[in-house]
């Protein structure tokens, strides 16, 4: 039997949801102000203040309490408008991104990431993109994940240089929706800025090895396997005349100082350079 409501009871009902969104918004200025203080605490030369494990930590962890009506989608959307939006309480915040054509949708995707707050300017390469957050023009950049047949392969200016090099630190969106048929392709992208990508227990590292011209695929596997590093996957290729350049990406953390990077980089001669280019936390899903 449907119980009914009488008109006192839905007054009620109301109040208490009034309650609610009282407690949900003084949490809300609440949260602003922590996050401020951890601002002060962070080293005043700490140039980006986004800590992209953290925020993927938070996600999972909220993920995994969650219970009830309110749809996940949603609960993700909500805390990345909050994240984004205090992120650039400790440093300015904008964001370049790169949408090649009027509708490629990688403007939305930032939004969705990094909220309405902050500035976005959008351009019509990658290059540009990660020059504009090289320079610090921009905290972050958003760029396309790269394809084999790339024309303009933006990866390969993450793999020399010195100094403040961007590197990849996370990739969008941070939800993964189930395919459903009939639904659009969905956009994806890499967020690069100045710092390097976190260890969050649950990662994957894109690494840049230069080789020699006749290297096979088969052949680098092998060398990565020897190393101790499985699972690698060949996400793009630049052929030179006298190198190759593999954009690799692994199942798993990789920092900078591992030991098996540098078994890597000894590679029988044909490798000739092993750099991490960045890596970023498994997404969530539905
Ligand atoms: C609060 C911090 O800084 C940023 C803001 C976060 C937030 O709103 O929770 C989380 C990670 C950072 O991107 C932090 O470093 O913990």
């Amino acid at each position: 039997m449907m119980m009914t409501t009488d008109s006192a009871d839905l007054d009620r009902i109301r109040r208490d949801i009034d309650r609610i969104d009282d407690r949900l918004h003084d949490l809300l200025m609440e949260r602003a102000a922590l996050v401020e203080k951890v601002a002060q605490a962070k080293a005043p030369d700490v140039s980006v203040a986004l800590r992209p494990g953290r925020e993927a930590e938070i996600m999972r962890r909220l993920a995994g309490r969650h219970q009830g009506r309110f749809p996940l989608p949603a609960l993700i959307r909500i805390w990345r408008e909050i994240m984004g939006a205090l992120v650039g309480l400790q440093k300015p915040f904008s964001v370049a991104v790169c949408q090649p054509e009027r509708g490629d949708g990688y403007v939305e995707l930032a939004r969705d990431h990094f909220g309405v707050v902050w500035p976005k300017s959008v351009f019509s390469s990658p290059g540009q993109v990660v020059r504009a957050v090289a320079d610090g023009q921009a905290a972050v950049g958003v760029v396309q994940l790269p394809h084999e047949n790339d024309q303009e392969p933006w990866w390969l200016s993450l793999t020399t240089g010195s100094g403040n090099l961007p590197q990849v630190v996370t990739r969008l969106p941070v939800l993964a929706m189930p395919d459903v048929p009939g639904r659009p392709e969905p956009v994806e992208a890499f967020v690069i800025a100045c710092r390097p990508h976190d260890d969050t227990g649950a990662d994957r590292t894109l690494i840049a090895v230069e080789t020699s011209p006749d290297l096979s695929r088969d052949r680098l596997r092998a060398l990565f396997a020897t190393a101790g590093l499985d699972n690698v996957a060949v996400i793009a290729t630049h052929r030179a005349d006298d190198h190759s350049l593999y954009l690799c990406e692994l199942d798993c953390f990789v920092g900078t100082a591992d030991p098996r990077l540098t078994v890597l980089a000894g590679g029988k001669d044909v490798i000739r350079h092993v750099r991490i280019i960045g890596g970023y936390p498994l997404p969530l899903s539905v």
